[in-house]
């Protein structure tokens, strides 16, 4: 049952319940035919009117029963599978939110949509289907075979003979059928990423006219969909009628027996439609139990899938009694930190990387309250330092220090709450400003949201007719590059975080707002530590300190005037932006 049985454990009564009222509903199936043998053997043969109505009532009062327990377990296996559905759904997107970004790196959006929209289906489809059918077929099969049996033992040999050969038939199709739908899966995973990067750059697509590359790229992974999907359910394609051929020979074969067994009076005309019947039945049963091990092999590959996401590692954290935690929630004045911000020898490669430092032995400390400028050409570790002090990733030596403490020692959540991030992209939602603010602080009043806004010079947006109330598109798309780039600062801002970390966050501002904007950070920095991390030197000479990184190594690090005095590749940045514009 693996990952199911919480589910399991949830909705065992209903559940069990569906169960139960299947198996009824099958024994009212298989009485059908032996009261038909005794209507024709006891009332039509012996020309009883009484006996008729006698099994007749009793043939109505169990197809009657059987409708009952039919529509019950239809009404709980709708309600118990989409329920399960929805709470797998729910924990699946728990998981993705606290992905490591170690785990996030490893699975594609793409496939983690997949993942969540049509494994899930599958998954709800299998609970449906043994709740509503499957656990039916086999009760029937069994049912129809021991009833023969008991009918006729003589003719029950021909059931046995189908069954196994029906049975082999079912484990070469699983057999088959799993790679082909594991297949079909991953294949499914492309059309989503091939349709996701599409929504993402269709501007890109516009602007560079390639439109007839994004179709072809999409004609090819949908063909291969089809190609895959057509594979997957070709077995079933062919076994589908090897079996109706086989049970036919069977009821072929049952008919001739029965026949000569008539003649010997080792068998009854009764018996034999009974027996004919329960053929019939065992034919739909094996049918659906084939049904039932093509879903199952499906949804074998999809828990697979699902499973995987379920297993991937979580966000670094500590057991809570391990943890240095602020005990307060947000960045609540109990639970705040002063902003004392420091790298010890700090040597890091990503886990999927070269293998090569992306940071090799790095320090500096800044006192709460300053501010460090971090500068040096693109490539060279300047958003990897701002990773390691979220603790997006650790550091494989050295250690990173927030308020003296290693941020290992500490619970991920207070690291997080004590930093305000202004990431490289200024990633907005869809919803209002007010909303996108309320991410750096969800009770925010209007009032903070303004000032957040003016501080970050973003008063065109008080200045709009809907103010805060503006509606921004999918990711901000109705706003410009330098106007997302605001809001996204006003969003660290409103954090009142004890440290703000802008990650080029300003590189979109023309130079006279940039200039605005960083007077009015600094302006209020007293209150906390900010780094900026730039390729920008007039964003760097503003900061108390400066940190020069190459290739991932400190080249350089002291006030301007300092650096512009020792320290070589800071005097060349300073010369080619500020010289080099005289
Ligand atoms: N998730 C990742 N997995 C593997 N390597 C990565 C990952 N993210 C970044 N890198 C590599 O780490 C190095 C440093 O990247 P980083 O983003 O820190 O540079 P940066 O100085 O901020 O660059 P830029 O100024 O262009 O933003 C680069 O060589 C980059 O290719």
């Amino acid at each position: 049952m693996g990952i199911y049985g919480k589910y399991f454990q949830k909705y065992k009564i209903p559940f069990l319940t569906a169960i139960f009222c299947v198996s009824c509903e099958a024994f009212c199936d298989l009485l059908g035919p032996t009261l038909m043998a005794r209507i024709i053997d006891s009332g039509i043969e012996r020309q009883d009117t009484g006996q008729v109505l006698h099994f007749g009532a009793l043939m109505i009062l169990v197809t009657g029963a059987g409708a009952v327990f039919a529509v019950i377990r239809n009404i709980l296996a709708s309600n118990v599978s989409q329920r399960a559905g929805k709470d797998l759904r729910g924990d699946l997107f728990e998981k993705i939110m606290h992905f490591s970004e170690a785990g996030a790196d490893r699975i594609e959006s793409g496939s983690l949509i997949t993942r969540m929209s049509n494994d899930t289906t599958q998954v709800i489809q299998f609970i449906n289907g043994i709740m509503r059918i499957f656990m039916k077929a086999p009760v029937t099969c069994i049912g129809s075979i021991i009833l023969a049996t008991f009918l006729n033992w003589r003719l029950s040999f021909i059931i046995y003979g189908v069954v196994a050969a029906v049975a082999a038939m079912i484990i070469l199709s699983m057999k088959l059928s799993y790679p082909r739908f594991a297949v079909l899966q991953k294949a499914m995973d492309q059309v989503n990423r091939v349709v996701q990067e599409y929504l993402i750059g269709v501007r890109l697509v516009k602007a560079f006219g390639t439109y007839e590359e994004e179709e072809n790229q999409f004609n090819n992974v949908n063909r291969n969909l089809m190609d895959s999907s057509i594979r997957a359910q070709m077995i079933i394609t062919y076994i589908a009628p090897i079996l109706n051929l086989t049970v036919g020979i069977g009821t072929a074969a049952a008919v001739y027996l029965g026949a000569r067994l008539f003649k010997i009076e080792l068998a009854n005309p009764g018996d034999i439609s009974a027996f004919i019947i329960y053929m019939a039945q065992i034919l739909s049963s094996l049918l659906i139990i084939t049904n039932i091990f093509n879903t199952f092999v499906r949804t074998k590959a999809s828990t697979q899938r699902i499973k995987e996401v379920l297993d991937q590692e979580e966000d670094l954290s500590l057991p809570e009694e391990m943890a240095y935690q602020a005990d307060g929630s947000g960045t609540g004045e109990e639970g705040r930190l002063k902003g004392e911000v420091a790298f010890s020898h700090v040597t890091f490669s990503y886990p999927g990387g070269s293998g090569l430092p992306v940071l090799e032995d790095v320090s500096f400390h800044i006192r709460p309250g300053r501010s460090l400028a971090v500068i040096g050409p693109t490539g060279s570790g300047k958003s990897t330092l701002a990773w390691l002090l979220l603790r997006f990733y650790d550091a494989d030596e050295g250690e990173v220090l927030l308020d003296g403490t290693d941020v290992r020692r500490m619970d991920v959540r207070t690291v997080r709450q004590n930093i305000a991030l202004v990431p490289q992209k200024p990633m907005l939602f869809s919803g209002t400003v007010l909303e996108n603010l309320r991410w750096g602080k969800s009770d925010a009043k209007k009032k903070e949201a303004e000032a957040a806004l003016q501080a970050a010079e973003g008063s065109f947006i008080l200045q709009a007719a809907e103010g805060l109330d503006k509606n921004l598109g999918s990711a901000g798309v109705n706003l410009s590059g330098g106007q997302k780039q605001r809001v996204s600062i006003a969003r660290g801002i409103i954090k009142n975080a004890p440290v703000l970390v802008l990650d080029d966050a300003t590189s979109a501002l023309d130079a006279i707002t940039e200039a605005r904007v960083r007077k009015n950070l600094l302006q209020g920095r007293q209150k906390r530590t900010t780094v900026f991390i730039t390729q920008r030197c007039t964003t760097a000479m503003a900061a108390d300190d400066i940190l020069v990184l190459e290739n991932g190594r400190c080249m350089g690090y002291g006030t301007h005037e300092e650096l512009m005095e020792n320290c070589r590749i800071y005097q060349e940045i300073y010369q080619s932006q500020i010289e080099g514009r005289r």
